[in-house]
This record gives structure tokens, sequence and C-alpha cells, in this order.
């Protein structure tokens, strides 16, 4: 050892050069990783912008056309965990951006399996409602732009058979459930075995009872080994559901779950205490004091929603108005919803059909007319306003009987709400209009009858009947405030239980079977076609230029002189005193539709455009300054100037012959003689009263009528439509048409001919050979 020679240099051990090659392999590793996904490797659970996140090209600028940069709280927690394959259940508030937290792993998780159209659906994204799968829709189309994936939307109210032609090539779908059902029992060879992901927005709506059967009949399709992802503002940890679902291991994400309130941050909120027979004057003199604000009001149901926007609309209050239900058909929901998110300002009338999801730009107030059946509901629909770092506020009207329960159910549930009064100045009775529109229109009578019936069913269905307590309302006040001259009876109020209504509501024609449960009411049809038929006549009307005008959306375009039509004419009848010189709302104020204001003498005509000297015309001794040139010539026209003339009296001829005028006054005498003004007064109303019954009836038994008379001819429409269905949709046939479709079509086409008007022996021959064949 002390011989002090010096070793010679050691070669490198074994274990060395191991260790050497290993870490060599490692970095070859992370060098292939690095370059597969480009923006790291690891999802980042920090991020705080979408670059941040390992996402493919496509996605990023889809992101980035779409002006989506910064990540909110629901997306920095969720998406990561998403692109991991993990199941999530996403929690956050309304308006908080959930959208794209399932979005955005739907695109990254098909395009990193290398999806194309030959491998099917890949994703399907169920929704509660057509209008939220519809704006579902369109961001993934927006986000997703840059993918080559196929997606397609499934819902209700379209062509089935387009669908179900679509859906072979389809790699993503946005659906509602009832419809996606319909397609997996009906459209042949659509594979779902492949579906990688399922995607529930609004999960706890959609998983409660009302959909429970449908998309338990759906989930049994999909494969056991696909990822889910849940979302909503009210999501529950419901393990039962979860189990139903098949959820393995599922990440709960509520981000807000430690926040103060469940509601936006932004979001003010009130509720005021409104006896049932004052909420329509209440809500009146809301929207007369807010022409400028954009707001949603919600009732409970469709012939609610469709009453007041009936009356409303004729009482011109001077704000656009537009009404959403469900039972709209799907063009008219679909021009509604788009309608309503381009208005600037404007009120919707709506039903639940719009509480969740939606996301109208700048709404500013929410209006609850009648109470919602839950604290959820209430989030969800508060949440129309207040969106995204968004300003807004909401009111709830309360029945004095339902306040103490409703607001403790609020507080529960961490919802801050402060009571206000409406100011009694502000207040406003519509009562005798209401009164005068039923008296003049027994359309609107029916609906107010139907509006009511359905708030009392709607009340004694309700599950908390700690809130709903249908025997402490006044309903004969309230019947009076809905115009109407008595209380209409409410046949055979069963107790239902709520959930069976929800689920009967969901189902296919649902309402119908509905109807017939609560009330056992065989009459109580639905006057749809009526309705309906209202519009068609109001749409052949002639319209006019002001009608064309107060109807477009984008008011910001209308053209100077417009504006100056209406700024400057200070003779509007009725123009609020609040409105603010907003053009149009003034002017919707004493607008008249049914007049022709162009030639109306009695309106102010328009400002000159140019500051030459206005022209006189002198009619009968009067002069008139004539402003413009469109109304030189109209006064230069006989026909026009036959109306400004002074017109006749019009007299009535008594039984001997004498010309009477129409109204005579009474002399003094004899008025005195018939008792005091309030006794003839009170006699006067007694008997028009009695005459208003009597005129009911004989309405009811017109409506009866027509009720059956729509009825026969329903049942005959659907009679030939059935007949017509066996030859086009007998699955023998399709089976034929499948193996050749050329040889079945001119059979076909030759027996429908037949089937729909058998007019001549040869039709006759041909709808027997077709029945035989
Ligand atoms: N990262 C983001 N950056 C900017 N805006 C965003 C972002 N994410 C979402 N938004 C916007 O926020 C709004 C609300 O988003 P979204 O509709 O997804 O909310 P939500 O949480 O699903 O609401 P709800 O609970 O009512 O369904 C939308 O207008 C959307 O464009």
């Amino acid at each position: 050892m002390g011989s002090g020679k010096q070793l010679p240099p050691c070669p490198l051990s074994v274990a060395s050069m191991i260790q050497i090659l290993s870490l060599s392999l490692s970095l070859f590793l992370l060098f292939v990783l690095v370059t597969i996904f480009p923006l790291g490797a690891q999802p980042d659970l920090q991020a705080t912008e979408f670059t941040e996140l390992p996402l493919t090209k496509q996605t990023a600028a889809g992101l980035h056309k779409a002006h989506f940069k910064t990540l909110t709280d629901i997306q920095r927690k969720a998406i990561p965990l998403a692109l991991k394959g993990r199941d999530v259940l996403g929690a956050a508030k309304t308006g908080s951006g959930k959208t794209l937290a399932f979005i955005v792993p739907v695109l990254e998780i098909l395009y990193r399996k290398k999806w194309t159209t030959l491998d099917g659906l890949g994703a399907l994204i169920i929704s509660p409602t057509r209008e939220l799968a519809t704006q579902i829709f369109e961001v993934l189309r927006k986000v997703g732009g840059h993918h080559t994936f196929s997606a397609g939307l499934v819902i209700g109210g379209k062509s089935a058979k387009e669908e179900r032609e679509a859906l072979h090539k389809m790699n993503i779908v946005v659906c509602t459930p009832g419809r996606m059902l319909q397609h997996l029992d009906q459209t042949f060879g659509l594979n779902v075995d492949n579906v990688q992901l399922l995607v529930l927005d609004e999960a706890d709506r959609i998983l409660d009872m009302g959909f429970r059967a449908t998309v338990d009949a759906i989930v049994a399709n999909l494969p056991r080994t696909r990822q889910t992802l849940l979302f909503s503002a009210t999501q529950t940890r419901n393990v039962g559901e979860l189990a139903r679902l098949g959820l393995k291991d599922a990440e709960y994400v509520a981000v807000h779950e430690a926040a103060e309130a469940a509601t936006p941050a932004r979001l003010e909120q009130f509720y005021m205490v409104v006896p049932l027979q004052e909420k329509l004057d209440t809500l009146f003199a809301f929207l007369r004091n807010h022409l400028q604000a954009k707001i949603i009001v919600f009732m409970t149901s469709c012939k609610q929603v469709r009453f007041v926007y009936e009356t409303f609309r004729q009482l011109h209050i001077g704000l656009p108005l537009l009404h959403l239900h469900g039972k709209q058909k799907q063009t008219a929901r679909a021009e509604v919803t788009a309608r309503f998110a381009a208005a600037k300002n404007g009120c919707l009338f709506a039903t639940d059909v719009v509480a969740r999801g939606l996301d109208f730009p700048a709404v500013d107030w929410v209006l609850q007319v009648d109470a919602p059946e839950d604290a959820e509901t209430y989030i969800h629909r508060v949440g129309r306003t207040a969106r995204f770092e968004k300003m807004g506020r909401a009111v709830l009207f309360l029945a004095p009987s339902e306040e103490g329960a409703f607001v403790a159910r609020l507080v529960a549930k961490k919802v801050p709400v402060a009571r206000v009064n409406a100011k009694a100045a502000k207040r406003q009775s519509v009562q005798t209009q209401l009164q005068a529109l039923c008296f003049k229109d027994p359309e609107v009578k029916y609906l107010g009858q139907k509006a009511f019936v359905s708030y009392c069913r709607s009340v004694s269905v309700q599950k908390d009947k700690e809130v709903f307590r249908l025997e402490e309302l006044p309903l004969e006040e309230y019947a009076a405030s809905l115009g109407l001259p008595g209380a209409p009876r409410i046949r055979g109020l069963k107790s239902v239980d709520a959930e069976r209504v929800k689920e009967l509501k969901n189902a296919p024609r649902g309402l119908k079977a509905l109807e017939k449960e609560v009330s056992g009411d065989e009459e109580e049809e639905e006057k749809e076609e009526e309705v309906e038929g209202m519009k068609e006549r109001k749409k052949k009307e002639v319209r006019t230029k002001y009608d064309r005008m107060v109807e477009r959306q984008n008011q910001n375009v209308l053209a100077d002189h417009y504006k100056n039509l209406i700024v400057d004419d200070p003779t509007a009848a009725g123009a609020s005193s609040d409105s603010e010189g907003d053009f149009l709302t003034v002017k919707r104020t004493g607008y008249d539709s049914d007049s022709d204001s162009d030639s109306s003498t009695t309106s102010t005509p328009p400002s000159p455009p140019s500051t030459t000297k206005p022209k006189t015309i002198d009619l009968a001794g009067t002069t008139l300054t004539i402003e413009s040139k469109r109304r030189e010539k109209m006064m230069t026209s006989k026909k026009e100037l036959a109306k400004l003339k002074p017109r006749g009296t019009r007299l009535v001829f008594d039984d001997d012959g004498n010309a009477r005028p129409l109204y005579e006054l009474q002399g003094i005498e004899t008025f005195r003689e018939a008792g005091s003004a309030e006794e003839q007064r009170r006699r006067f109303v007694a008997v028009e009263g009695e005459r208003v019954k009597v005129a009911d009836v004989e309405d009811r038994r017109v409506a009866k009528e027509k009720r059956r008379e729509r009825r026969e001819r329903r049942r005959r429409r659907r009679e030939k439509k059935r007949q017509r269905k066996w030859f086009e949709d007998d699955p023998e046939d399709e089976e034929e048409g499948r193996k050749g479709r050329k040889g079945r079509k001119g059979k076909k086409g030759r027996v429908i001919e037949a089937a729909e008007e058998p007019e001549t022996l040869e039709d006759l021959e041909a709808l027997a050979s077709g029945l035989l064949g």
C-alpha cells in the first residue's frame, strides 16, 4: 500500500455503463414524447391559458379564432383531468364556461385516438333541451372547425329521415335524450359500440325522473369502457345516479364549492312579495319602467306564457316582446332564440325550457313571475344573466303564502336574496284592459282561462307542499286579474306525483298524457291549432312599413330617416316619460299595428329631411301644411283627400222613422228618477255582468263545437297519415327497399296516390292491389 505506485486509469464498470444507457434511453423517450405532444407531455393543472395545455394545433386554432384565451376555473381543473382519461363530475356556477370544459376534451381525445369517419360515432353529448343542444353544437363548430371530424345535431322537431341518413357518418353527436333514443330504436345499422365519450350537460336535470327511463335506455346501448363527463351548475354527488351511469372512480371538480354564494358574484338578487292577483299589474309596471332593458320573464306553463304575450302585445307596452315555450314549432323556437340573442332590448316570456344553459348575450334582468319548483331551478333561471363576469339583476315574485318557505330554501342553498317593494307610484293596473281584451276576443279569453287552469294545476302538482299551497291562493281574484268574468272550473284536480309529471312531460307526446292524467278531462284538448290560426290570421293582415320596422332585430341599422320619423314625433301617443328618448321605444308605446300610420291624419307628419319651406294646402277651410314629397303626393290624390274630408254623422232611426243620433243625452230629470249615479252604475255592471256570463256560456259552446270539429279533422288526418305511413314505413317495405329500392318506388308511388283520394274505379283498384301486395 505504501509503495506509492500509481494505479492505471480504471475502465468503466458494467454498472456505470448500464446507468449511462438507461439515462440515454430516458432522454430519448422524453424527446419522443415532446415530439408527439409538442406543448408539454403532461396536462397542467395550474395552467392559466389554453396555450399552456397540451392541445392539438387544430383545437388551439379553433380556440384562438373564437377569442378564448384565458381558462376559467372549471376549465383549468376539468380539462386536464378529462385529457388524462378520467371520468369527471364538474360543478361550477352558471355562466362560468362549462361548455368548453367538455368540448375541448371531446375534440382532443378523439384526435389522439386518430378517429376518422370510418370509426363511426365516437362521442355523444346529451343536453336536456333543443335550444341548449343547438348552442353546444355551435360552440363545437366554432372550436372544432379545424378538425376533420363530422358532427351532427340530433334534436326533435326536425326531419328524422335526414338525421337518420346523416347519423351513420357522424363522429360527434349533440342530442336531446328523446330523439337519440328514437334513433337508437329505429335507425337501422346505427352503431354506438365504439363510443369513447359520453357527456351529459345539465347532468342533474338529465338524470332526474323526467329523463330517467330514456337516459337509462341510451346508456344501456353504450360500451362500458367509455369515459363519462357530467357537468352542471347544480351538480350532485348522488352515488346511485353515478352507479347508474357506470362511472368509475370519478373526479368531483366543484370549483365554487367554498364560495360564499351559489350564484355569480356580479348578480344582484331581489324578491318581492306580490299577491297572486297583482302579479300581472306588477309585471306590466316593471316592463313599462324598463323599456331599454333586455329581460327574461319566467312563468310556469306554456299557456301562461302565451296569454301574457298575446295580451301585453296588444297593450303596446313599448318594448319588443317575444315568447318561447316547449309547445311551439321547432322553426318558431329557433327563430325566437336567434331574435332574442340579437336583440339590444326586449322581453322574452318563457317557460323553464330557457332556464338552463342558454347563453343569451347581455341580459339585464331575469324576472320570475311564478316561483320556480325548487332552489336549483331558481339558480339556473337567474343564471341567464350575469354570465361570464358580466353584471345582472334578478327579481322573484313570491305570493305571501310562498315567501317564508321559499326564502328558507334559497338561504339553505347559499343564494343571497334581498326583499324589496315595488314603488307604489309606479304601479299600474291592467285588469280593465285585460277585461276589455277578453270581452272583445273570445280567443284571448280562452287563453286566459287555460292560463288560469294550468297555473292552478302546476301549483297543485308541485313537490314542495310547504311552498306551494293552492288552498291559500285567492283564485277568484286571480281570475279577475286576468280579465276573466269568473274563475274557470278546474275539473278533476288529482294529486299527482311531481316526478311522474316531469316524466310524462318529457316523454314523447307526454304533455297530452299529462293533461289527461292530471285532469281526467277528455275535453281538455290543446288549443294549438286555434292559436296557430290566430297567428296565421295576424300574419295575413296587411303589414305596414312601421310593422316591418319594429320587427327589425338590429336596431342600429335603422336608416336615419326612420330614426327622425320617430324621434321627432312628439305626438306619439302614450310616449312614456321614462322612455329616455329611445326611438323605438317611444314609437312603440303609441304604435297601433291595426292602423296604417301612413294614411293617418291624426299623427304628426314626419320631419322634413331638408330645410325647404313646407307647402300648404287648403282643405274645406282648413290649412294643412305639407312637409314632405310623399305627403304632397298623398294630398293630390282624390281618394286620399276624401279620407280627410269631414265625415257624416251616423244616425239611427226610431220606431216612428225619425232620425236620431247614435247616442242621446238623457234629460237630467229622467237621470235623477233612475236613482243615484252610483246605483245606476252598479245596476249597469250587474246587468252587463249577467250578459257577459250568458255570452260566456255561448262562447264555451261554440268553442266546444269548434274543438269537436277540430278533433274530427285531426282524426281524419291521422287516419290518412296512418294509411300513407303504412305504405311508406312498412318494415318489410324498408327491407325490400334496401334490397332493391327501384322496384319498390314504382309500386309505392302508385299505391300512395290511390290511398290519398280513391276517387275513380282505377284508384280503388290501385288501392286494393296495393293492400294485397
Ligand atoms: N375561457 C373563456 N374565455 C372567455 N369567455 C369564455 C370562456 N369560457 C366560456 N366563455 C364564455 O362564457 C359564457 C358562458 O359559458 P357557458 O355557456 O359555457 O357557461 P356554463 O357554465 O355552461 O353556464 P350554464 O351553467 O348556465 O350552462 C359564454 O358566453 C362563453 O362564450
